[in-house]
């Protein structure tokens, strides 16, 4: 499947009825979905599959960080699912991101897209001081970006508040995937590093991850539709 759309909803739900009653009120066109750590814990690949029978592009958000062999691994078995999209931290290092590329070249043209984390868009300049990191945000993910594009990787998740400098220091292809996005009238929950969809768009970033502003949204398919409206 492929479509134009950057917003990909971040199915994050405790019931499997209640993310395939989101999903049967959504089209493919409309968005791509992105299954976690809590759905795939839950319901593991079936559940996957079932969004992949329904035309959806899958990106499996499990941001695999081990040893090179285990992530080479993890990510092959990802790509085995068919998903468009697959995860890894930046932080697990170069020697991994390269055993995960490398691992998905015998699927060719059908790879999965691979992105690397790099610093979550939950944490600020405080969470990586009690990391013992004293770069800003904005400087550590542009060490880890560093590191993922020399790796040979399709981009990097970050928020979009560093996209700018991102898309200058690596150029247009490589890719940006960012959560952390809020409508002007969304909380921010847990996120720290946030935007709107809007300033994200102007900021040159390629894909929008937006969970609850819309599933927790008393009509998420008319949140959806907004966002949907104001990018456009
Ligand atoms: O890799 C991710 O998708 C991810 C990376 C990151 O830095 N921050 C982040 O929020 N995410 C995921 O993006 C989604 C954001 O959801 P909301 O905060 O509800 O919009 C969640 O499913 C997170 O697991």
């Amino acid at each position: 499947m492929s479509c134009h759309t950057p917003i990909v909803v971040a199915l994050d739900y405790e019931k499997q009825a209640d993310a395939l009653n989101l999903v049967s009120q959504l089209d493919p066109s409309l968005c791509r979905l992105k299954v976690g750590k809590e759905m795939f814990t839950r319901f593991g690949p079936q559940f996957v599959t079932a969004l992949q029978q329904q035309h959806f592009d899958v990106f499996l958000d499990l941001k695999f960080h081990d040893i090179p062999n285990t992530v080479a691994k993890a990510v092959q078995a990802a790509a085995d699912l068919g998903v468009w999209m697959v995860n890894v931290h930046a932080s697990g290092g170069s020697r991994m991101m390269v055993a995960a590329k490398d691992a998905l070249t015998c699927f060719g043209a059908n790879r999965p897209k691979l992105i690397a984390v790099t610093v979550l868009t939950s944490m600020e300049q405080a969470d990586l001081l009690e990391l013992g990191i004293t770069l800003t945000p904005a400087e550590q993910v542009l060490r880890l970006a560093s590191l993922t594009a020399s790796a040979g990787l399709d981009g990097v998740v970050c928020s979009a508040q560093e996209a700018t400098l991102l898309k200058s220091q690596f150029g247009n292809a490589f890719q940006l995937v960012t959560p952390g996005i809020r409508p002007a009238d969304s909380a921010a929950d847990d996120q720290r590093r946030v935007m709107t969809p809007q300033a994200a768009k102007q900021a040159g970033v390629d894909y929008m991850v937006i969970g609850r502003p819309i599933t927790k949204a008393a009509d998420p398919l008319a949140a959806l539709q907004s966002v949907v409206a104001q990018l456009t």
